[in-house]
């Protein structure tokens, strides 16, 4: 499949706002489309890079070769030359990647040098795209598109999922069963406003204190242990500690959900960043090891000595867990069958100020009736929390003054659109701490598009965890509002531009006038 292909399909759906009409455009090109090019194609028609950082910034690109006169680039050549050009390192990379850019860029007509350059520059992003190409490829199969979604939950990669499809038609998606080795996609949680709502909303649950730290997905077969993030990648070999705990469950197969975090000898959480450190650290891990030890808190178990949980209401799967993980290590909670007893509410309010008390964020209300959603923010987990706190994208950023001469400050913070583009909600430099705003000046300056001296904007990729007091109405931003008290709190690294907060949900929580 060639390159133009890709980028007049990408330009015809972004062109269309008729779902149906998006949905056999894509079709149409998946029935062209070889297996193999299936996990290169749905990237790039959302506006992703596979690679996810090729180390290319506005510089290397605003300079490109003169365009090719016909269209010969195939996907496959693009995507070899874009991990040729990301696994550049060392002395004269710089050098090296531009030479690189400049051959693809000179291979490239006028139309895909556009192309790549939107890829490149993250302004091609489709935020609904993968939903898209889910029922663009069961069109294209004959495959039911809840089957294909099923697959891709299980199998963890919607690339993988087409591939497969591609290759061995509908069939292929039975492949995709929960198996103990292969990461499935988190269940997530939506919010509610207060343990009353969260009552109201689920119906008989469980609230369970929300633990600040590190998803984790175990994975134990006899002796064999794999550790998984919220993004499916494999941490194994930096949680030794953890290993050890799972291979001590009285089972031989489990796969179980739950929580890392770094707690201090009175069993209060440690900052943040102790456990992130752990998590993304490879060096010394023994003696990290020791010195900021992590304590494992599981909250579900998805499979058991070879029984799949997923379908089995919470109330069942909790008792499961119960019998395989002892108490000190599963999470604590207060079950409310009769969310109508007072009493029974009562005792909510308290379990969750208690929780707060402990210095925990807040606490995850579960229905005891609903399954386990892979890779669904299900309206079945709600979650409480007592500080505002929002996960936006950072668009550009300020050079800073005085004390900050030389690194980038003040940050432009976007909440997404339903379109994939993202609004500006204003700007923050509270919260950074020296150690934040070195890392950010040195990451944003990866993903620099373009700098006019005061302002650096960026590709927009980078997630930024912010608190703030509440939102407001202004006239200067594009959606009429913009936030009060907005206050750095940490860059989340475990999570893409497409799974930041929606200008939507900002909205909803507009303080009302008057
Ligand atoms: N008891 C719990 N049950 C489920 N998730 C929990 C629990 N305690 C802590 N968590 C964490 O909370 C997250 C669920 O919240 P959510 O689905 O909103 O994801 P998130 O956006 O990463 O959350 P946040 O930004 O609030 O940390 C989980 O990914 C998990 O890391």
């Amino acid at each position: 499949m060639l390159l133009v292909d890709i980028a007049r399909v990408s330009a015809q759906v972004a062109a269309t706002s008729a779902r149906s009409v998006k949905i056999s455009l894509l079709a149409e090109l998946f029935r062209k489309a070889e297996p193999d090019e299936a996990p290169i194609a749905i990237p790039y028609l959302a506006g992703r890079l596979p690679q996810r950082r090729i180390g290319v910034g506005w510089s290397t690109l605003r300079d490109a070769a003169a365009p090719a006169d016909a269209p010969t680039l195939t996907v496959r050549e693009v995507d070899a030359a874009l991990t040729r050009i990301a696994g550049v390192t060392g002395k004269g990379a710089q050098g090296e990647r531009k030479r690189l850019v400049n051959a693809l860029m000179g291979a490239a007509t006028a139309e895909e040098q556009r192309f790549l350059l939107g890829l490149i520059g993250g302004e091609l992003r489709q935020g609904a795209l993968d939903a898209l190409a889910v029922e663009g490829l069961a069109a294209a199969t004959d495959a039911a598109p809840a089957d294909v979604r099923r697959a891709v939950m299980l199998g963890g990669s919607l690339g993988t999922v087409a591939r497969a499809l591609l290759a061995g038609g509908p069939g292929a998606l039975a492949d995709f069963r929960l198996e103990v080795g292969r990461p499935v996609q988190p269940m997530l949680a939506h919010s509610a406003k207060d343990v009353d709502e969260a009552l109201d909303r689920l119906g008989p649950c469980a609230v369970e204190e929300k633990l600040d730290g590190i998803r984790v997905q175990v994975h134990r077969d006899g002796e064999a242990v794999r550790v998984y993030t919220r993004t499916l990648d494999e941490i194994t070999e930096r949680l030794p500690e953890l290993a050890r705990v799972a291979r001590e469950l009285p089972v031989s197969r489990a796969v179980l959900d739950g929580e890392l975090i770094a707690l201090d000898a009175t069993g209060r959480p440690r900052p943040f960043q102790e456990t992130a450190g752990r998590v993304g650290s490879r060096t010394d891990v023994a003696g990290a090891a020791v010195t900021v030890p992590l304590s494992p808190v599981f909250f579900d178990l998805l499979s058991v000595d070879g029984r799949d949980l997923l379908e089995l209401p919470t109330a069942e799967r909790h008792a499961e867990l119960a019998r395989v993980v002892p108490e000190p290590l599963r999470v604590r909670r207060l079950v409310v069958a009769d969310p109508a007893d007072a009493g029974a509410r009562t005792a909510a309010r308290e379990f969750a100020a208690e929780v707060l008390r402990r210095g925990h964020e807040g606490v995850v209300a579960k229905a005891l009736d609903a399954p386990y959603s892979a890779g669904r923010r299900g309206a079945s987990w709600l979650k409480v929390k007592p500080v505002h706190t929002l996960d936006l994208v950072v668009l550009a950023a300020e050079w800073g003054h005085g004390r900050r001469t030389g690194k980038l400050s003040n940050l432009h913070l976007g909440a997404r659109r339903a379109d994939g583009s993202f609004a500006m909600l204003g700007k923050t430099f509270k919260g950074l701490t020296d150690v934040l705003l070195a890392w950010q000046t040195e990451r944003l300056r990866e993903l620099a598009l373009s700098d006019d001296g005061f302002v650096v904007t960026v590709r927009p990729e980078l997630v930024v965890e912010i608190a703030f007091d509440g939102v407001q109405r202004s006239t200067r931003y594009p959606e009429g509002v913009t936030l009060r008290f907005a206050r750095v709190l940490r860059y989340r690294e475990d999570k893409t531009a497409e799974e930041a907060d929606t200008v939507e949900s900002v909205l909803a929580g507009l303080i009302p006038e008057g």
